[in-house]
């Protein structure tokens, strides 16, 4: 894929696009099925850049992932204590769920391994996740007083359960705790100060591990196995179902249909906002895929208007705010964005990148420490806007540029980070 892509002005979008795999899910059914000692069948992975750092990590550890024509995988575990020491460095790639996960699950293991990952991972925060590590008994190094990649991790004397109050919301340090506190002699409590993605929870209970959740604290007890299911299907993704929830509201006489679509309520922010903010979606054929629930999603065109979005509902549409950005840009009135600091440490600061880029299409937004301010709607112009080598960046400059009056994308091959089929689905819908 050419590393600059160019983006007409379209027409209506209409069609029905099938809804690729969820990231968060394909990174955890790999990583769980590797500690099966019973094959797991996975039906649509997520065949994305990110995932397969998953799996490169998980055979370096000695599990065997094998994939049919179809992108079908067949996991064969090594069991909760069978996994081997990496004879090499493991690369997470692009992937901030591969490291901070994997650096729970390697630091409970009775082995040495290196964890690193591309200049954007060696860049964010790693503290959040060795802190309460560490409590656990877990040894964990790294880069800059042990704040970022790469890791080196040594095996822990004994693995002990904690209670911790989560200072961020974060599913990947609550993700991280759980996996160590697999290997705990005693329980571990978290406590998060606004609920994050529960994939994991789920996840666990799929796989036989009871998890216990008490308001906003997650009880894990010592186990002794996993039971692990034959098959497990993997629901389409919400956060890339997003690009077409917005794409298709703000460009006139668009319908499309988003063919299975997870909607579990940890993730469903933008459809609670989007709604709030004028759009037409209608959610049928509810159904659940194992423990999460899916649906297919109906999205027309229209008005949309702007809104204020809290603090309270950020984790719930964390990786959205690019692209909310781009619908607010459509809308009309003032949309401001609280509480989102944390996207200042994710694959590029994203309140940063959104301003800049968005302002060389003509557009003003007004960047605050923890959010953003984007009064609607507003017209903008083509540009040659930057990615800043982020998937959600580049996807949601498309969108921009395919509502307004087109745009060039440099660095734009970085979607096959979480979605690499999005620029041929985009051209296969337009009407030029
Ligand atoms: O656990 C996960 O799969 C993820 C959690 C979120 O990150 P944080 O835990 O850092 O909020 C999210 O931004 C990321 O895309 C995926
Ligand atoms: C932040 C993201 O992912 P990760 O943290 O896994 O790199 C994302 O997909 O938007």
């Amino acid at each position: 894929m050419s590393k600059i892509i160019q983006i007409a002005k379209t027409g209506g979008l209409t069609g029905a696009i099938t809804i690729p795999g969820d990231k968060s899910i394909s990174h955890r059914s790999i990583m769980l099925s590797g500690l099966a000692d019973t094959p797991v069948t996975i039906t649509n992975f997520l065949h994305a850049a990110d995932c397969w750092s998953t799996i490169n990590c998980m055979r370096a550890l000695g599990v065997i992932v094998e994939e049919d024509k179809g992108g079908v995988l067949t996991v064969q575990g090594k069991g909760l204590y069978g996994l081997s020491e990496p004879s090499d460095v493991l690369d997470a790639g692009n992937s901030g769920t591969t490291i901070r996960l994997l650096t729970g699950l390697l630091g409970a293991q009775p082995f040495f391994s290196v964890l690193t990952g591309d200049a954007s991972i060696r860049n964010r925060p790693m503290a959040r996740v060795i802190a309460p590590l560490a409590k656990m008994g877990l040894q964990i190094a790294g880069r800059g007083q042990s704040r970022y990649a790469p890791l080196a991790i040594s095996a822990p004397e004994q693995v002990r359960g904690i209670e911790y109050d989560m200072p961020v919301a974060s599913a990947q340090v609550k993700s991280a705790i759980l996996l160590a506190a697999l290997y705990a002699n005693t329980p571990t409590t978290i406590t998060e100060p606004i609920p994050s993605r529960d994939h994991t929870e789920r996840m666990f209970e799929t796989f036989g591990i009871p998890v216990k959740r008490e308001g906003r604290a997650i009880i894990l007890e010592p186990i002794q196995k996993i039971a692990a299911p034959k098959r497990l299907d993997v629901p389409g993704d919400i956060s890339s179902a997003a690009f077409w929830l917005v794409a298709a509201s703000i460009i006139p006489n668009s319908e499309l249909a988003l063919i299975n679509v997870g909607i579990n309520p940890t993730r469903t922010g933008i459809l609670d906002v989007l709604t709030q903010m004028g759009a037409d979606i209608t959610i049928t054929n509810n159904r659940w895929s194992g423990r999460e629930p899916v649906a297919d999603i109906v999205v027309r065109s229209a008005n949309l208007k702007g809104v204020t979005i809290e603090a309270e509902i950020i984790p719930r549409l964390i990786d959205e705010i690019p692209i909310l950005a781009v619908a607010a840009l459509f809308a009309e009135g003032q949309t401001v964005v609280k509480g989102a600091e944390e996207l200042r440490v994710k694959e590029t600061d994203r309140l940063k990148a959104v301003a800049l880029e968005l302002g060389k299409m003509g557009a003003t937004i007004t960047e605050n420490p923890d959010g953003l301010v984007i009064d609607g709607p507003q017209s903008i112009n083509a540009a040659i806007c930057d990615s800043h080598h982020d998937h959600r960046m580049a996807m949601s400059l498309a969108v921009a540029g395919s509502a307004a009056q087109g745009v060039t994308i440099t660095e734009s091959d970085c979607v096959k980070i979480s979605y690499p089929d999005f620029f041929d689905v985009l051209s296969k819908l337009r009407q030029d």
